[in-house]
């Protein structure tokens, strides 16, 4: 299936695909925590939703439950881009960097898949000069980049909007979000500077990241916040 990221994407995360149709009418995709399902690649063979799918299979080192052999966790992902419903496939920055990441990123690409290049901070927000760093390497391994950082302070969530609108206005493909309190209105808001994707679990209990908005919600504050990107 297709996905594009030339607008916002809402993507409903979950562990269980089976919450794909309660997704439906509300999302753009699911993102499919591979790292926290059970059997996740039989789970991908039996999916017959309509959603396309964001797969990730975040590493333990990066915050996820996979705490396998880094080779394995890779060729997963990989299988998971050959399947027809997966459009897309997170692979973190620290791995793209390295040579089995980079082939793999080649692997999942030659399947058809856009590679989310992440990278997350779950303590704090960096200074504005590693945020900007960090974001453009993700956006230059990647086809799309994506930061999670932790905000403690506005201060904090406003660094992650600035560096958003500066990375679109020089036209990297990004996906923020700062995690926490202090950063939740940024997943409304950084759409508003060009974010391209955002994640929500589709029930409130569900989340798959501090201070994350359910679907719904947030489906309708970014409806509502967006506008003419060209200013
Ligand atoms: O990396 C991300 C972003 C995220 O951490 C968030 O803050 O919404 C949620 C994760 O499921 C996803 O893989």
């Amino acid at each position: 299936m297709n996905l594009s990221f030339d607008s916002f994407v809402l993507a409903a995360s979950t562990a269980d695909l089976d919450d794909e149709p309660a997704a439906r009418g509300v999302a753009d995709a699911v993102e499919f925590r591979m790292d926290l399902a059970a059997d996740p690649l039989g789970a991908l063979d039996a999916y017959d939703g309509a959603l396309p799918v964001l797969a990730t299979n975040r590493a333990e080192w990066e915050g996820g439950d996979a705490d396998g052999d880094e080779d394995d966790r890779l060729d997963a992902l990989v299988s998971a881009a050959e399947n027809d419903a997966v459009a897309a496939v997170d692979i973190e920055l620290e791995s793209l960097r390295t040579e089995r990441g980079g082939d793999a990123a080649e692997r999942a690409r030659a399947a058809g898949a856009t590679v989310v290049a992440s990278a997350h901070d779950f303590e704090q927000t960096p200074a504005r000069s590693e945020l900007v760093r960090l974001l453009h390497d993700a956006a230059t391994l990647g086809d799309v980049g994506k930061l999670a950082v932790t905000a403690e302070t506005h201060a904090d969530a406003l660094r992650v909007l600035d560096v958003t609108r500066a990375a679109t206005a020089w036209d990297d493909a990004v996906a923020t979000m700062a995690m926490g309190e202090a950063g939740r209105h940024t997943r409304a808001v950084a759409p508003v500077y060009g974010s391209k994707v955002g994640y929500a679990p589709v029930e409130p209990a569900d989340a798959t990241a501090p201070g994350q908005y359910d679907a719904k919600t947030l489906r309708s504050l970014v409806s509502n916040l967006s506008h003419n990107p060209d200013v």
